[in-house]
């Protein structure tokens, strides 16, 4: 069924200790599409997507990724996780650090080192976000954005059908990170994403919907995205913001 929800979020809820942090959630995304999902500080949004992941477990509520409980799905889903960084002299390739995200995929890393197929895996996905000549690079050495390249590819070597990104731009500037989102939009023809961003503006241009998290969320459709709506939005608990393109 093509509008089946790809991941299901149903009334989650979830505290650390005795703090309260995501408050009956619901959110479904389908097959196709980019969500992007905002809010303020500590809103929530990286523990959602740690849930989604199968790295939290909700105290209440239910979560299904392709219908199945996250950690059962864990597999289809390729994971870009936020400020990930590399002492200058980590003695790792990039090649070797793409081909990892293979690891439970039936590759022979448990012993000890990728095999052919993995690092025929790893230069593909490389070049499919056009950074093969970084193959032999030690991954300490990368610019910023280079790194996020690296970090797509090894998301996207395990073959997943999602793409979960957490503020995969921070630290780099508009021009590379109008070439990242370029790269997105083109992976988005055959994944489902979901990414998390604080630029909500920058971000709309490139997404089909926008989630705003705040502890709780409420959805609530609109045509565009602008001052009043973003105000409105960080002001609030979340909401949900239909973005069309034209
Ligand atoms: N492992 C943890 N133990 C206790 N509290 C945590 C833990 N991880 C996050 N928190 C708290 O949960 C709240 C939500 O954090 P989370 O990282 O999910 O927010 P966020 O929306 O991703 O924030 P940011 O935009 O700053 O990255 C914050 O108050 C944070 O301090």
């Amino acid at each position: 069924m093509p509008d089946s929800p790809v991941i299901r979020v149903e009334s989650v809820s979830f505290s650390y200790g005795e703090t309260l942090v995501l408050e009956r959630i619901d959110l479904s995304i389908v097959a196709g599409e980019f969500v992007g999902l905002v809010g303020p500080n500590a809103g929530g949004k990286s523990t959602l997507l740690k849930l989604i992941l199968g790295l939290l477990e909700p105290q209440s509520g239910r979560i299904r990724v392709l219908g199945r409980p996250p950690r059962e799905a864990a597999r289809t889903i390729g994971y870009v996780p936020q400020f990930p960084s590399f002492p200058r002299d980590f003695p790792i390739c990039v090649e070797d650090v793409v081909a990892m995200g293979r690891i439970g995929l039936g590759s022979r890393w448990p012993l000890g080192w990728s095999g052919r197929a993995d690092r025929a895996a790893a230069r593909q996905a490389l070049a499919e976000v056009e950074a093969a000549d970084l193959a032999r690079r030690p991954i300490g050495q990368l610019s910023g954005g280079q790194l996020q390249r690296v970090l797509l590819a090894r998301a996207l070597v395990g073959e997943p059908r999602i793409l979960i990104l957490d503020e995969p731009t921070a630290n780099i500037d508009q021009r590379v990170e109008n070439d990242i989102f370029d790269l997105l939009a083109e992976l988005n023809q055959r994944l489902t994403i979901l990414l998390v961003s604080h630029d909500i503006a920058f971000i709309s241009e490139y997404v089909s919907r926008v989630a705003c998290l705040n502890r709780t969320l409420a959805c609530h459709g609109t045509s565009t995205i602008d001052s009043d709506t973003i105000q409105h939005l960080y002001g609030g608990h979340i909401r949900q913001v239909e973005h069309q393109h034209g």
